[in-house]
């Protein structure tokens, strides 16, 4: 064994640490019982492969960045990593136990971080002091240990960030008064909304970060025609784009940007270069098939002066990467998005990280003077935290918008989210509790199979359930010899979907009796039982289903939901009777309100969608959310978790708990997701 390896045998170490063989029995055991991913189990396999003489500590950390990736955190944090083993490394997995399989925190108790580091540092696969000039397949910053792509990918965006940090641009003379005609209607003090706008079109990067209902939207439209306005009068109209992360946030942007550029008080010549169509960010880079790079990238930028992303908060760090890398130099970056919610199921935590001091502002006396003289606002009373242009640039161009105008304080879903967001566990409950809100409600379930879950699923008069869109499926069907060309089928299907859209059951886990696959299926077989549904395997007439992979061939991205329907189809030949079929109706996503209609054999990976993850929810919204908390501790139940569930709805919030006290240790726990994004 070489030298510097002898450090390790000199600390006791647990018999799976001893030799290679022993860690790999250790991993096979763990990727057998589900808790690691073949991949990761395979990273170690090839790094022993690479070099021999690699130490069991060096291939389990190895393993261990692979697996803590598949969980959303860009590196393995070492330090954090030993302190609670389990707990930071997620196992065992959700629904799982530990029976035979040996924990982490066995493993792991003898280990010290120094150890580790060295045995890192000094192993021919990390780099470490240089790692920019290295090739090695991991990299090691202080205690954070990372695979190199996403280590690149870190540096790649801390630096275009950096760069496009560098210098404000100069705006026009007569901004100032522009700006006041805009927000002349405003009557908040002061109006974040008219500072958040100044900011942004003084950067080639801006943040606008806000809670549900804060006026995201409101602003980069009056952003867009502020900017737009000067270059359509000198002739020169700037190319504006605007993305979103998944489909179904694109499709809601798209409705609530059109809605606001109608009602811009600005001439019609501005307002028709404001665009309102949204793509998604895969369709803006241009995703090719069997491959992760895209056809906009640095030698092929996009073609565009402005580009809009809103529900950033669902940007991984990969796709950070790429859209900087695709931006031409002079290009605005725009960033929307609610700071607060649950950071995307990718690695990286880009908005939540970008955003850490959003709330104190630490705005820099020269930010802060400029702000004043173009807004006509004082940010004497805000209370906000000084800050300096060199230690806090993104600061500089971060802009908090602080004030709901759709959930204001007569609002329980708003004041709930408030107390969940503050980690005021004891105050959330006292909400919940008090009865003095009429849009939040609490129901304990005492077993997977409580009535109440049932009662919840199907609805009531005044709460929505899946009895909506059922009845409406039934309701609204066209005559059976309405032709197969005719708009009534669509707009069955359109409002079919649109009373689904009206309840959803958010789940935390998928696992486990109170995980979003056995939900689903309880939630199929209850709405079987009743007659409501006609099966409850396979694919059913009004069987809910989310797409789970993007298929670009189809239109379809992952997040999209639509709903089997039976529907006419033409004659297969001329004087035969019309036939029926059953096919999957989903929106177009582009705001033309139009649905299409797919043969369920040719839909990618799909799953029921009568429960959803907290997750896979974001970037929706519903009349009546309800999330049910499992009863195990589980590091995935976090206030941002509880905090997104509450802002998907729209009119009501129901709390449906396994135990009493799960809220409020969720509630109590901010999330933690590791990286390094402007920390080196
Ligand atoms: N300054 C304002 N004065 C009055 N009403 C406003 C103001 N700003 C926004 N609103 C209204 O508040 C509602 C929410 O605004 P908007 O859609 O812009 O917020 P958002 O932050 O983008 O919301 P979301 O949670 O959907 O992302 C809209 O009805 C909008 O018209």
């Amino acid at each position: 064994m070489p030298e510097q390896y002898e450090l390790l045998t000199a600390t006791p170490v647990c018999p799976e640490l001893q030799d290679n063989r022993s860690l790999l029995a250790l991993l096979d055991s763990w990727q057998s019982a589900g808790w690691l991913r073949p991949l990761d189990r395979a990273l170690a396999g090839f790094l022993l492969e690479q070099a021999p003489d690699c130490p069991p500590l060096v291939l389990l950390a190895a393993a261990l960045v692979s697996h803590q990736l598949g969980h959303g955190h860009v590196c393995l944090d070492l330090a954090s990593t030993l302190q609670a083993p389990d707990f930071a490394l997620s196992l065992p997995p959700e629904g799982a136990t530990s029976e035979d399989t040996p924990l982490p925190s066995k493993v792991l108790q003898e280990v010290q971080v120094a150890d580790w580091q060295a045995a890192l540092a000094a192993s021919p696969v990390v780099d470490s002091d240089t790692p920019a000039a290295g090739v090695r397949p991991l990299v090691l910053v202080g205690q954070r240990l990372y695979l190199r792509r996403y280590w690149q990918y870190e540096r790649d965006v801390v630096n275009a960030l950096a760069e496009r940090l560098q210098a404000p641009l100069p705006v026009s003379d007569d901004f100032a008064e522009r700006l006041q005609q805009l927000f002349a209607d405003s009557q908040q003090v002061p109006d974040w909304q008219r500072l958040a706008c100044a900011l942004a079109a003084r950067g080639r990067f801006s943040i606008i970060t806000g809670g549900p209902g804060t006026g995201k939207t409101t602003t980069v439209v009056r952003l867009l025609a502020l900017l737009q306005a000067p270059a359509v009068a000198a002739g020169q109209p700037l190319r504006i784009r605007l993305a979103a992360p998944t489909g179904k946030a694109a499709a809601r942007l798209t409705e609530s940007i059109g809605r606001q550029v109608g009602q811009l008080p600005v001439p019609d010549d501005v307002r028709a270069e404001i665009p309102t169509a949204v793509s998604t960010l895969h369709r803006l880079l241009g995703s090719q098939p069997h491959s992760r790079h895209f056809r906009h990238q640095r030698d092929n930028p996009l073609v565009l002066d402005v580009l809009v992303i809103d529900e950033a908060s669902m940007i991984d760090l990969e796709m950070m990467a790429c859209v900087l890398a695709a931006l031409p130099a002079h290009a605005r970056l725009i960033l929307l998005g609610d700071k607060d919610q649950l950071a995307s199921v990718e690695a990286g935590a880009v908005l939540g990280d970008l955003c850490r001091q959003a709330e104190q502002g630490c705005y820099s006396a020269r930010t802060r003077d400029w702000l004043e003289a173009v807004s006509g606002q004082s940010l004497a009373a805000t209370g906000l935290t000084e800050g300096t242009d060199a230690q806090q640039p993104i600061e500089q161009q971060t802009a908090m918008l602080r004030f709901s105008h759709r959930f204001g304080s007569d609002s329980g879903i708003g004041e709930l989210a408030r107390a969940v967001n503050r980690c005021d566990a004891t105050g959330a409950r006292q909400l919940l509790y008090s009865g003095q809100f009429a849009d939040i409600h609490q129901r304990s379930l005492s077993q997977p199979t409580d009535p109440a879950l049932a009662a919840c699923v199907l609805g009531s008069e005044t709460l929505p359930g899946y009895q909506l869109y059922l009845q409406q499926l039934k309701a609204g069907r066209p005559a059976a010899d309405t032709p197969a060309e005719s708009d009534a089928w669509q707009d069955w299907a359109r409002a079919v979907l649109h009373a689904f859209d009206r309840f959803q059951l958010l789940c935390a886990v998928r696992k486990g009796d109170w995980g979003v696959e056995a939900i689903n299926q309880r939630v199929a077989s209850l709405l079987h039982a009743r007659g409501l549904l006609p099966a409850e395997r396979g694919w059913y007439e009004g069987r809910p289903v989310l797409v789970t992979r993007n298929d670009y061939a189809l239109g379809l991205m992952n997040g999209d939901i639509g709903i089997a329907l039976r529907i006419a189809e033409p004659p297969l030949s001329a004087g035969e009777p019309q036939r029926t079929a059953l096919r999957v109706a989903f929106p177009r996503n582009d705001g033309s309100g139009g649905i299409r209609f797919v043969l369920p054999s040719r839909l990618p990976q799909v799953d029921s969608v009568f429960a959803m993850t907290v997750h896979k929810s974001q970037g929706s919204e519903f009349t009546h959310a309800a999330l049910v908390l499992p009863p195990a501790r589980n590091p995935v139940l976090t206030k941002e978790l509880v905090y997104t569930a509450i802002t998907r709805a729209s009119a009501h919030f129901s709390l449906l708990e396994s135990r009493a006290g799960v809220f409020e240790e969720a509630v109590s726990t901010p999330v933690r997701r590791i990286s390094g994004l402007l920390l080196s």
